[in-house]
């Protein structure tokens, strides 16, 4: 609908100019909004008051010249001026309809990218394999996991890559620690944070194994065939911790995404290389770095992207490098969305402009860090157990399914055991991820098991449940909702009229949750698709209808909600429960 506004404005100009009306060579970007208040129609744009000045006209003379020139669409039934020169447009009511019949028919409810697909790689989780993952990487994982769903339902074609931290000079330290006590290490595994502690104190108390740690780094990088399989084990154990936090979760990752560090190595020397030979290299205490224009600290001293160290070992950002350059040209990637912490915005910043000054990427790859805020504790403190120690992804997850069945407990005594212990999780689950995802992604945020657990508001509980209620209509009357050929929908009255302009934005809101990164885009949608289904609810009675079309209309409505509420919910990864 707003293309066709944008392009029904476009003509307008045109004929304008033509006219002499506008001066030649404008070419204005075509604002259109939704209007928040109906009476306002159902559009908004601020053309007139953008072109007033540059044609010497005031701002509602024009808006009336533009209405005059606008050519006439079915789908618009009125334009009106307002305020100090807006244009509203006034959507018709049976357009509307028949499109929410087309919709209701696919099964893709209608949405699909106008432009031609892309392929974007999502580097999304990305933990350090050296230790447990903390709740960090709790934000990456479903962010990403988020938007990549999204991508993909919209037609793009979407890479996951899981760069796990699997190298650096820990892993000596580890792997010093598996060798010198196999049998009491295999069981510390369990728990990657106790083990990572009893190294640490071993290399920090005994200079003889600090001694072996450091000789295994340089023995894994030489390929030690012993030292490989050591490290190749002790990976394995930690990526099936990690995928054990993504299967409780519902992330779609598995092993064929990952693609750590390590699988850069053998490509880090021709990296640097590449950008000595396009003379970006400068040396700085021993060290290779990179030096652009653009990035100084606050002092105007320029900050340096190093790529190698003094002693001759590569970096994170040499990795970084090696993996854009890999994502641009075997990939062939149109788009990179980077889901990592916000604290990391600079080093994106300057290993993206490194990379397309080294020419790593070709020239119309869009790179974006799409970066997010820290989770605080409850008391809006830095996120950490009551002994100082990280919080341990699992345990919050126990923690979250814990407070849910005893929630739901209380509400339905009735239920069995499992099927109690089935929504208990769905329910746990879903708020931990709904509380994270239904936040701006770039803001810091309190993380609280009473919020997120509450049936009002914003909340997986409360659009968990408005999904089951729009899913007993149907089971009572022994109904499904799922696609439907040649519905006839009608729009009698206020509540159905914008209930239907609602779900009509659902294509709109993906676009945006795509284009942007943005998975609260899509909360508040749902939150608000679910409030305004409960006052078409009270005010329309659908068994008790005037007449059989009506009935029909109201239950297709319904039926509609229910399938966007439920497709909205999956492609943020919460899984939806027919009671609960
Ligand atoms: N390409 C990347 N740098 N991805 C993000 C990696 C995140 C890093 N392993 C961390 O835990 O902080």
């Amino acid at each position: 609908m707003k293309d066709t506004i944008r392009q029904l404005i476009q003509q307008a100009l045109a004929r304008l100019t033509e006219q002499g009306v506008l001066p030649e060579g404008l070419s204005p970007v075509i604002q259109v909004e939704n209007t928040k208040d109906k009476s306002h129609g159902d559009f908004a744009s601020n053309i007139a008051m953008m072109l007033a000045k540059p044609s010497g006209q005031k701002p509602r003379d024009l808006a009336q010249r533009l209405i005059e020139a606008l050519p006439a669409d079915p789908a618009v039934s009125k334009v009106e001026i307002a305020g100090p020169g807006f244009l509203n447009f006034f959507q018709n009511s049976n357009v509307l309809a028949q499109r929410l019949a087309a919709a209701l028919a696919d099964p893709c409810l209608g949405v699909r990218k106008p432009a031609s697909p892309e392929r974007v790689v999502i580097d999304l989780s990305s933990p350090n394999l050296a230790k447990e993952m903390h709740v960090g990487h709790l934000r990456s994982t479903i962010i990403g996991d988020a938007v990549a769903r999204v991508l993909s339902f919209i037609g793009d074609e979407v890479i996951r890559q899981n760069h796990v931290g699997d190298w650096g000079t820990q892993f000596g330290m580890l792997l010093a620690y598996l060798e010198e006590n196999p049998i009491a290490a295999q069981s510390q595994l369990s728990d990657l944070e106790q083990f990572y502690r009893a190294a640490k104190q071993r290399f920090d108390e005994s200079p003889e194994f600090a001694e072996r740690a450091r000789q295994n780094v340089v023995r894994l990088q030489a390929g030690d065939p012993d030292c490989l399989a050591l490290w190749t084990r002790f990976n394995s154990i930690s990526l099936s911790h990690c995928q054990d936090v993504y299967d409780r979760l519902g992330a779609r990752l598995s092993e064929a995404d990952v693609r750590g560090e390590s699988a850069y190595n053998d490509e880090l020397p021709a990296i640097v290389q590449a950008l000595r030979d396009r003379g970006m290299l400068t040396e700085s205490d021993g060290a290779q770095c990179v030096f652009m224009d653009e990035f100084k600290n606050a002092d105007g001293n320029p900050l340096p992207v190093i790529v190698q160290k003094a002693g001759g070992g590569y970096l994170y950002a040499t990795t970084d490098l090696a993996a854009m350059r890999y994502r641009s040209e075997v990939l062939k990637a149109d788009r990179v969305l980077y889901f990592v912490d916000q604290r990391q915005a600079l080093h994106f910043q300057m290993v993206f402009a490194a990379a397309r000054r080294a020419g790593f990427v070709a020239p119309e790859i869009r790179l974006e860090h799409m970066g997010f805020g820290t989770m605080n504790g409850p008391d809006g403190r830095p996120f950490k157990t009551r002994d100082g120690g990280t919080v341990k992804l699992v345990d919050l997850l126990d923690e979250a399914e814990q407070r849910a069945y005893a929630l739901v407990k209380s509400k339905n005594p009735e239920l069995d055991e499992t099927e109690l212990r089935g929504i208990a999780r769905s329910v746990g689950i879903g708020a931990v991820k709904y509380a994270d995802l239904s936040k701006h992604r770039s803001s810091d945020y309190s993380f609280n098991f009473e919020q997120m657990l509450s049936f009002e508001g914003n909340t997986a509980p409360y659009l968990l449940y408005a999904y089951t209620r729009v899913a007993s209509i149907f089971r009572k009357l022994g109904k499904d909702i799922e696609p439907i050929e040649g519905a006839i929908i009608q729009l009698d009255t206020e509540q159905e009229q914008a209930l239907a302009a609602r779900l009509a934005q659902f294509a709109e809101v993906l676009l945006n949750v795509g284009e942007k990164g943005l998975p609260h885009l899509l909360c508040s949608y749902l939150y608000d698709l679910a409030g305004l289904f409960s006052s078409f609810y009270e005010n329309c009675p659908i068994l008790a209808a005037d007449d059989p079309m009506q009935q029909q209309s109201r239950l297709h409505l319904a039926a509609l909600t229910g399938r966007t509420l439920r497709q909205g919910l999956e492609l943020l990864g919460l899984e939806t429960l027919e009671r609960m």
